[in-house]
């Protein structure tokens, strides 16, 4: 497999970072206020914002891909615009027109999430049905995060699917489960795609699942699989189609799926690179905010007023601190 460069020092890594708090306009998965790390090297501004209630050992590919962006820059783009979906938290039906109105323009494709645990599959309905309602033409798709098993994710799909879905993202937990769900459909003869997300970002073997013919596509993001040229690799050597997509990111973390999302060879789907729109506040003067249903390729600087005004209080601070260097420990003794 790949051998990494080496990470800079400590003290280099963060002569120049900032911790940020970034509120949300819409909750998303539990979030109210994203708290990342953006940080500067010679080459750029690179992200590092693994969720808090991630491990150390899986916060080491998050912390590669911020040095692989701020340190070495990204790879030749084949394309300068991007096509990116509309992204639905799990909010009431009658929220979906407010959260659509975020997005600036026309609005091609929209990623729903489902499954979310405390709701039932009415509210999931009701949600998909208020998306359709609004945009009779738009390519959906839904997100389950794994929130199914495999029985559940039938009936869901089945349901769900009489809106038009293009595909659904992690439908069940385990790659089994998503080859099970996939065989499930086309026995059904419901017309949804499998994709993995979860089945890529946290298996220790991200080729396992196409290995295994357990999905009709791939959802992969730069900072989870170690950067944009790890993602390029893992994409080449999977050989399924692939959608690019976020970890609510600011426009830094942003700007890392956008060049994964340029250099890809082929891009068949709108990707999920559009959270900006569902946050208050950026770390960019002009955030990467998609218009029309595209991203335009372009750097992201943050404003030193921002970094200076979002910066977190000192003790989130040194949190954050602290993780990195845990991180950047682990991440040499594996090297
Ligand atoms: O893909 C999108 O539309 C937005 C990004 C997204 O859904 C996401 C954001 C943070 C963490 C997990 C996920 C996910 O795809 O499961
Ligand atoms: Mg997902």
């Amino acid at each position: 497999m790949t051998t990494h460069p080496p990470l800079p020092e400590p003290a280099e890594l963060l002569a120049d970072a900032h911790v940020v708090a970034l509120p949300m306009r819409v909750r998303f998965r539990g979030v109210d206020v994203r708290e990342t790390v953006v940080l500067r090297g010679p080459a750029g501004w690179g992200e590092f914002g693994p969720f808090p209630e991630y491990g150390d050992a899986e916060a080491v590919a998050w912390l590669r891909s911020a040095v692989d962006a701020a340190w070495h820059g990204f790879p030749a783009p084949v394309r300068t615009r991007v096509p990116v979906n509309a992204t639905v938290p799990a909010v009431p039906a009658a929220q979906v027109p407010a959260v659509l109105a975020r997005f600036e323009g026309r609005t091609v494709a929209v990623k729903i999430k489902v499954a979310e645990r405390g709701q039932d599959l009415d509210d999931d309905a009701a949600r998909v049905a208020a998306v359709r309602a609004l945009l009779p033409d738009a390519e959906l798709r839904v997100d389950a995060n794994g929130g199914w098993d495999v029985a559940q994710a039938l009936v869901a799909l089945e349901r769900l699917g009489e809106h038009g879905l293009a595909y659904a993202e992690q439908p069940a937990p385990t790659i089994e489960g998503l080859a099970a769900v996939r065989e499930g459909l086309a026995d059904r003869g419901i017309p949804v795609l499998v994709a993995a997300d979860e089945s890529v970002r946290k298996e220790t073997d991200p080729l396992a699942v196409a290995r295994a013919g357990a999905a009709d596509l791939l959802v992969v993001k730069a900072a989870p699989l170690g950067g944009v040229r790890r993602a390029l690799e893992i994409v080449a050597q999977a050989g399924l189609p692939a959608v690019v997509s976020s970890a609510l990111d600011s426009s830094v973390g942003i700007r890392a799926g956008l060049a994964l999302a340029a250099a890809l060879p082929e891009l068949p789907w709108a990707c999920g690179l559009g959270t900006v729109s569902l946050m208050r506040e950026d770390v960019l003067r002009e955030p990467l905010r998609p218009v029309d249903g595209e991203l335009e390729l372009r750097d992201a600087v943050p404003d030193p007023a921002l970094l200076a005004r979002l910066a977190v209080p000192a003790e989130r601070r040194q949190w954050w601190l602290d993780r990195i260097r845990r991180v950047h420990a682990l991440a040499g003794a594996a090297a």
